[in-house]
């Protein structure tokens, strides 16, 4: 079975002005399909970068990276396979809910009207209700629903949930997770990315982890191995997913702060 995605080198330099910057290095990744795969870091450690290089929004400056086996977004069927909502979900202000589900319809084959219905419904949102004046949240949920009543085989959530409230974020994650097992006896079963700074959301659903840290990838692998090597190393029996982050967290630091100190 194809990886669902495969970095090798993966790097993104971009210039301000007369300067220019890594935002992600030499990232090299295997993830097989059909995960729920977490993506950690703090702010500005080039998340949102490698979900754009993943969905072909960038162009890498250096390496490649392979998705779903082909190039990101390299033509219709390779799209019609990826769902992205990106950090600030966004929608067609002037156009109703009910067109945006009609739009879902009409351009994707796999499109999933029952489920993009039943959501709606169940969010509370208007069908006749404009993208551009429901709330903040709301039109997240909706660009949430979109991307997983379009049924891809890799869907990519960039901070998915940071602008619902508890309650809201909670439904999705079980929705989401339900998704991902009803695919479970497709061909291609669905594999999910998300990144997100809730260890708590990530324990709910995921069941593999990426931290990245200082622009490189601290830690890569499924999160019940990962836990129980973690345990090992620590002699702590009862570490759990957040003592991990927090240690992938904490190298990532350590190894910029080496870094400085061996170029200064
Ligand atoms: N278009 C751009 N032009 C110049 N620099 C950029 C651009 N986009 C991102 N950066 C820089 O690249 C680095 C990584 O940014 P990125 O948005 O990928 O991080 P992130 O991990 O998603 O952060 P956050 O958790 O805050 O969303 C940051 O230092 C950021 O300032």
């Amino acid at each position: 079975m194809n990886a669902a995605i495969e970095a090798v080198g993966l790097g993104k330099q971009y210039r301000v002005g007369k300067q220019s910057r890594w935002a992600l290095s030499d990232c090299t990744l295997s993830i097989p399909s059909g995960h729920v795969v977490g993506l950690v870091g703090p702010n500005g450690a080039g998340k949102s970068t490698l979900l754009n290089l993943v969905t072909g929004l960038l162009q890498p400056t250096t390496g490649s990276v392979s998705v779903l086996g082909g190039r990101p977004a390299a033509d219709a069927s390779q799209l019609a396979r990826v769902g992205f909502v990106a950090q600030d979900a966004p929608v067609y202000t002037a156009l109703s809910v009910a067109d945006h589900l009609r739009l879902g319809e009409r351009m994707n084959q796999r499109w999933d009207a029952g489920y993009a219905r039943h959501r709606v419904e169940r969010l509370g949102l208007a069908l006749d209700a404009r993208a551009g004046r429901i709330s903040g949240g709301q039109r997240a949920q909706l660009a949430l629903t979109l991307a997983v009543a379009k049924q891809p085989d890799l869907l990519v959530l960039d901070e998915p949930a940071a602008s619902l409230d508890p309650l809201a974020r909670r439904e999705f994650l079980d929705d989401l997770a339900d998704a991902v097992a009803g695919s479970a006896g497709r061909d291609r079963p669905m594999s999910v990315v998300l990144s997100s700074h809730l260890v708590a959301d990530l324990a709910r659903v995921c069941d593999w982890l990426v931290v990245l840290s200082a622009s490189r990838v601290q830690l890569s692998g499924s999160i019940e191995d990962l836990v129980a090597e973690h345990r090992t190393a620590t002699g702590n029996p009862s570490a759990d997913l957040e003592d991990l982050v927090l240690a992938g967290l904490t190298a990532g630091r350590a190894n910029t702060r080496t870094s400085e100190e061996t170029t200064s």
